[in-house]
């Protein structure tokens, strides 16, 4: 079930991310500024699983935040593989952001919409023609849901569920996948499966995966390990 069949499910390749003298504030209720992100510069190699580890507050959401631009860095650059994501347009930004997948800890599926539906989600407004609906079955296949394609989120339990953001997060053929705590709500047994599967998913595919987390175990699996204090990574992390 970890290994998935082999679909033509990503076509495009994993980009590396230069971060580059990068800072992020937050302004506070109180007039204060808080800082998120504190003249951060590193690299993540192409094509490789990347863990971000630090003490909660530290700073790794805003980390993947800024990299799959979600939100905007206040100085600094961040270069996806050629292009300068911090100078783009608004369209331009859009088309970035499609080619970026995200695993949340939560697993932000809409309750409505079936598990099909759910996987087909990010390309609202766009046609779903036969080939996408054919995309999202191989990738529940692949994710193990075959048989599940028509359940509703509140019908699965909250590994199956998290399989279903995966599936999502892989529809747009990702060249980046940013999963923050991905299994932060899973036991760890369900855990220890969506990590394997995450893993299988990509290297069969050659995806930039960076992923957040807590948990020392899940970095040691990872091909590098950058870890933050306050906002800043440390020296190791170039
Ligand atoms: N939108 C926001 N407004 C104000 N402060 C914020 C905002 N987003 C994040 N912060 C603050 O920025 C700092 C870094 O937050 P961030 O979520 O990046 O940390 P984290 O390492 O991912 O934490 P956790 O492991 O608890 O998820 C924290 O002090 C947080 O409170």
């Amino acid at each position: 079930m970890t290994s998935a069949p082999d679909t033509g499910i990503s076509e495009r390749t994993g980009l590396a991310v230069r971060v580059e003298h990068v800072s992020k504030s937050y302004r506070l209720g109180d007039g204060s500024t808080l800082t998120a992100a504190d003249d951060v510069t590193l690299h993540i190699e192409a094509g490789r699983f990347t863990c971000v580890v630090g003490a909660s507050g530290s700073g790794k959401s805003t980390l993947l935040h800024l990299i799959g631009a979600i939100d905007r860095p206040d100085a600094g650059t961040i270069r996806v593989g050629e292009q300068d994501i911090t100078s783009l347009s608004r369209r331009a930004l859009a088309d970035y952001r499609a080619g970026v997948g995200f695993v949340f800890q939560q697993f932000h599926l809409i309750p409505a919409l079936t598990v099909t539906d759910n996987v087909l989600a990010p390309l609202v407004g766009r046609k779903i023609s036969d080939d996408r609906r054919a995309r999202a079955h191989d990738l529940l296949e692949a994710v193990g849901l075959a048989d599940r394609k028509t359940a509703l989120p509140s019908q699965l339990s909250g590994g199956q569920q998290q399989r279903v953001a995966i599936a999502r997060a892989l529809i747009g053929r990702p060249s980046v996948l940013l999963a923050d705590e991905p299994t932060g709500n899973l036991d760890s047994q369900t855990a220890a499966g969506v990590m394997q599967l995450l893993v299988d998913l990509q290297h069969e595919h050659g995806t930039t995966l960076v992923m957040a987390t807590h948990d020392q175990g899940i970095a040691r699996s990872a091909e590098r390990i950058i870890h933050i204090t306050d906002g800043r990574p440390h020296s190791e992390a170039i």
